[in-house]
């Protein structure tokens, strides 16, 4: 099986901080694959390479077996690589439906003929109903998004990064700002979207993370200092000692 992204000698560097160091990593069609490491390793630096917001210094990202190194977030996007959380996009005062509308069509705008404005709308509301539906805010669709929970706006970013069908979903810290009820409800709402996305997830709490990750990559001082398994990861000495303490 081919890698559906494939990260090649990334660097990465803020003056005299290496923020991605020599970076080689492949992400599989379907699994959910977490990035974990200490404060500073370099996990939203690496996000944001792959989403396009950051310009890496060497090395390249080839998605779908296409070379995006250069290309710019837009055009990831329609290549089907979306970034969800660390960016605040819900419009508040729209409902929670409009806002998925308004994602869906921001990915999509060419759905909108001008011959077919009805159907096409339509189509796009469908969408956008499903996927509130897969997030679990179906019932919460007419609600504007400023009376909305905080678990929910995020269950909201979450649906609006879904509405672009992406087949690379790049979530950073989707649990944080989150009481631990909430944690579990987006646990549960990722572990229901495996599978359908492959997913790429850098997130602190580590209870989701080893129960959700098909493979763990422990990034320090920008380097994968290891990859594998949860159950691997959880055995590794490097690891323990670099991160996870030495007596967890
Ligand atoms: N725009 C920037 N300018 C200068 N230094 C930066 C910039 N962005 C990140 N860095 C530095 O690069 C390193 C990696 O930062 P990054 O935010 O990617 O780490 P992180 O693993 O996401 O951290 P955290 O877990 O705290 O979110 C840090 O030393 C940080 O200070």
């Amino acid at each position: 099986m081919s890698a559906l992204l494939s990260i090649q000698g990334l660097e990465k560097r803020f003056g005299g901080v290496t923020a991605t160091d020599s970076l080689t990593l492949d992400i599989m069609p379907g699994e959910l694959h977490a990035i974990i490491g200490p404060n500073g390793a370099g996990k939203t630096t690496l996000i944001g390479q792959l989403s396009g917001e950051i310009a890496p210094d060497a090395g390249s990202i080839r998605f779908k077996g296409q070379a995006i190194t250069a290309l710019p977030v837009e055009r990831r996007a329609l290549l089907g690589l979306a970034r969800s959380f660390q960016i605040t996009s819900v419009l508040q005062g729209f409902t929670a439906l409009e806002n998925v509308l308004l994602a869906a069509q921001a990915h999509d705008g060419h759905s909108f003929r001008f011959w077919k404005p009805v159907l096409a709308e339509t189509t796009l509301r469908d969408t956008a109903m499903a996927v509130l539906d897969q997030v679990g805010l179906a019932g919460r669709a007419a609600i504007p998004a400023a009376a909305l929970a905080h678990g929910e706006q995020r269950q909201l970013e979450l649906a609006m990064a879904l509405a672009g069908k992406p087949d690379l979903l790049l979530l950073d810290e989707p649990m944080a700002g989150m009481g631990p009820e909430e944690s579990v409800r987006m646990t549960e709402l990722l572990a229901r979207l495996k599978r359908s996305v492959t997913i790429l997830l850098v997130e602190h709490d580590m209870d989701a993370v080893f129960r959700l990750a098909d493979r763990i990559t422990v990034l320090v001082y920008g380097s994968a200092i290891a990859t594998g398994t949860p159950d691997a990861i959880r055995a590794d000495e490097s690891v323990r000692a670099a991160y996870l303490g030495s007596d967890s």
